[in-house]
């Protein structure tokens, strides 16, 4: 049986695709997978038996991606799966700055007597707001989320500049040509009257949006952040906004020193709480963590190269490596010394590390033991496993 831990709320549509008389869930502390949302890894121990972590969404900041890599631990994360729920609520956050509809909505329901229509009337200019139509959009990130809102908001009748030195090929591709493209991130602060920050949370990214490019925007600019509350300098903006000097923030991210102030939003990081966006993160979290227990195949890993290769030999071993000269060789010669036959063999490298799969004609399990003893033994490589076949290939 394989083992996995799940930590948070994984949707069952996800999970049932484990199927019973495969996998335990959450049996004991020694599992081969974790799968897991927002949960912070950082401050818990991951036990050796641990192969592959896969995150059901995007960021994995919650995750120690580094020390995983150290320890030829995959980690997998979910691309674009969660980008349609988070661009629908920033469109809405985006309304909302410029729609006071909440304060509307609590202010008739504490209406009384019988003309209440009358009195909503009479008093509805308290709640007039103003158009996002013609207004600019500035869009920091041009990924699965960044390119939906900035293609959408230009939808809306907003004139829209995004804002990606890194932007993938895929993505470019999705982007309406009347996106306007950024040169420099100045540009999307100075001429800005709405800006949306849809980048992940790296050194580089943490507090990309501090004091001084505050001091860049408008005064009438509102500021959205549904990426990763440290991107945004949290004690800039509210001075910034007690100063008069942004017009309004929206964060996905509960921070205490900003809330009871009517010029900030914040919600308790609902961006990706949506059924369908949390189905869609756990069948593809849930897909890639089996493919890769069962077949040691490698797709979508943040930490990884992609390594894919059909499966029909008895057994297959898998390889992790640092990516130094001659790792092939020193593993297909083990393998051979062995009078073992290979069949089919792939290897990708990706910075300092390596993936190898070596399909292997041989069903002598004590033979197998003995390579796989000395290839766990060879300096510079940090995991070896033995997959066999199972009935049902991908
Ligand atoms: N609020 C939520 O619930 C929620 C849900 C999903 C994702 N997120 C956050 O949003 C982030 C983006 O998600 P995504 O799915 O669009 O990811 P993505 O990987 O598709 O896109 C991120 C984009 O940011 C760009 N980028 C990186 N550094 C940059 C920089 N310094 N300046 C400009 N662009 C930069 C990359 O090139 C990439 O195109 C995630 O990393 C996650 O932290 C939040
Ligand atoms: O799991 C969630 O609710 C949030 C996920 C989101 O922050 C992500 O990075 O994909």
């Amino acid at each position: 049986m394989h083992q996995i831990k799940t930590f948070n709320a994984i949707a069952p549509e996800g999970m049932q695709r484990l199927e019973k008389e495969k996998y335990d869930i959450n049996e004991n502390d020694h599992p081969e997978g974790i799968i897991l949302r927002s949960k912070k890894l950082q401050t818990s121990e991951i036990a050796d038996s641990v192969l592959a972590i896969a995150r059901a969404g995007t960021g994995v900041n919650n995750i120690p991606v580094e020390s995983c890599t150290e320890r030829g631990i995959v980690v997998f994360n979910t691309p674009g799966a969660n980008a349609n729920a988070v661009k629908e609520l920033v469109l809405m956050s985006l309304l909302m700055s410029v729609r006071p509809v909440v304060s509307g909505i609590n202010w008739v329901q504490q209406l009384t007597g019988s003309d209440i229509s009358e009195q909503a009337e009479a008093h509805k200019k308290q709640f007039a707001g103003h158009e996002l139509e013609g207004k600019k959009l500035g869009v920091i990130g041009l990924g699965s989320i960044g390119a939906m809102v900035a293609n959408d908001a230009y939808r809306l009748g907003m004139e829209v500049m995004g804002y990606d030195p890194y932007v993938s090929v895929d993505t470019a591709w999705s982007i309406s040509r009347r996106v306007q493209r950024a040169q420099d991130i100045s540009e999307i602060f100075t001429t800005c009257d709405f800006i949306t920050v849809h980048v992940p949370l790296q050194e580089k990214t943490h507090h990309l949006i501090g004091k001084k490019e505050i001091a860049m925007m408008k005064n009438s600019a509102h500021l959205l952040n549904f990426a990763r509350a440290e991107i945004v300098d949290h004690s800039a903006v509210l001075e910034a906004i007690n100063e008069d000097e942004l017009a309004g923030f929206t964060t996905d991210f509960a921070d205490e020193n900003l809330l009871h102030h009517d010029r900030i939003t914040v919600l308790p990081h609902l961006g990706a709480s949506t059924a369908e966006a949390e189905t869609n993160s756990a069948k593809m979290a849930v897909r890639t963590m089996k493919q890769f227990i069962e077949t040691g195949i490698i797709k979508r890993s943040v930490n990884f190269p992609a390594v894919e290769m059909a499966f029909h030999s008895p057994y297959r071993i898998t390889v992790i490596n640092r990516n130094v000269p001659n790792m092939l060789g020193q593993i297909s010669a083990i393998i051979a010394d062995s009078e073992i036959n290979i069949d089919n063999m792939i290897n990708r490298g990706r910075e300092d590390y390596a993936y190898t799969l070596v399909d292997i004609d041989e069903s002598d399990e004590d033979k197998i033991a003995n390579v796989v003893e000395k290839l766990r033994e060879t300096e510079d490589i940090i995991r070896v496993r033995v997959i066999k076949k199972e009935e049902v290939p991908y």
